[in-house]
């Protein structure tokens, strides 16, 4: 018997590791484009699924962007039944008319068809194809736009999507790896235009920037920046869990905060109890930026008597004696 291919094999044990410990009562449903990456982890969760006793499906959005996307999922769609997949389906979505430019309406969209898809068929994960090269892409362009921590520390390998865990098993498994595993297996991977758009500063990274951070510092920048992000994002956990015990600890009966129990925190774990404090007042999470959150701890560090702060949403913090409150609109 021929020996599997090396990226094949990485593939399974990646999706095996990621469906081991699942509940075992609904399929895992896999989010396939058609591009290499969720082909790959389409065709090893068909093969590895079964040999766990677990149900597998698949689904594929057509965003309705392109010409002929919709023979195109179908297409990808027929293929899923055809290796395996007790159910595989194409969702289409409406992109127009919602907030934001035209990537991240598809992807909002995209994402809300998934968890919907998921709750009918009562899946116990959503499985993408993100790649560590997707993950050493978000960590360059976090770093670039100042993210801090919480963007350096990139995609999770598992996060809630409404309810469900999306789960991320490629993100240890190069795209070159994906791109070989689907010639090995004699696949076809669809070529999506938008992904070498130079319009869009994710292109732009990985057709330009990525090669040449490679050219300059050598083959290992990817494993590294990816390495990174787990690092980061094992430090985020910590701080994360030092600061939900300082916002309980600093929370008033009335709602405000104390701010002598916020000025005896060490800053990294003060920003992030503003932080969630002003998500808490209902800012919501993609407008509030780390100048509303200095603005907020210069209220409880360097004040002076000033008014009240403003955040999004129109809500507003206001400083009394030793106290952070929220203000009154206005
Ligand atoms: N139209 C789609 N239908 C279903 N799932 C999708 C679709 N587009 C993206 N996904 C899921 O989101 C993941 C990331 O997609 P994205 O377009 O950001 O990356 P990509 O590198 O182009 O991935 P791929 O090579 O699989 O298309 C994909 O691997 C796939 O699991």
């Amino acid at each position: 018997m021929a020996a599997l291919a090396a990226p094949v094999a990485a593939i399974r044990v990646a999706v095996r590791h990621a469906l081991t410990g699942l509940p075992s009562d609904g399929p895992v449903l896999v989010a396939c484009s058609g591009g290499a990456d969720s082909l790959a982890l389409a065709v090893a969760t068909a093969f590895v699924a079964p040999r766990l006793g677990r149900t597998a499906a698949l689904v594929t959005v057509d965003h309705g962007l392109q010409d002929g996307s919709a023979e195109r999922a179908e297409a990808v769609a027929g293929w899923g039944r055809g290796v395996g997949f007790t159910s595989s389906t194409v969702v289409r979505v409406a992109v127009t008319g919602r907030p934001g430019g035209p990537e991240a309406a598809a992807r909002a969209a995209r994402y809300e068809a998934l968890t919907e898809a998921a709750r009918q068929q009562h899946a116990v994960a959503v499985l993408t194809g993100h790649t560590r090269d997707d993950q050493a892409e978000t960590v360059l362009l976090a770093l670039a736009r100042g993210a801090g921590p919480r963007g350096l520390a990139g995609m999770p390998a598992r996060r809630d999507l409404g309810g469900v865990p999306l789960l991320r098993p490629l993100l240890e498994i190069g795209r070159e790896q994906t791109r070989a595993a689907c010639a090995v297996l004699g696949l076809s991977p669809w070529q999506d235009p938008h992904n070498t758009d130079p319009s869009y500063s994710r292109s732009r990274v990985r057709a330009d920037l990525l090669p040449a951070l490679v050219r300059a510092l050598g083959p290992g920048v990817v494993d590294n920046l990816a390495r990174t992000a787990r690092l980061v994002a094992a430090d985020n956990a910590a701080l994360d869990e030092l600061a939900a015990a300082a916002l309980a600890a600093a929370r008033c009966p009335d709602g405000g905060l104390s701010v002598p129990v916020l000025l005896g925190l060490v800053p990294a774990v003060r920003g992030r109890v503003l932080h969630s404090w002003a998500r808490e007042l209902g800012a919501s999470p993609g407008a509030l930026s780390h100048r509303h959150v200095a603005a907020l701890d210069a209220l409880v560090t360097a004040w002076r008597g000033q008014g009240p702060t403003g955040l999004p949403g129109g809500i507003r913090v206001l400083r009394s004696a030793d106290r952070l409150s929220p203000a009154p609109p206005g």
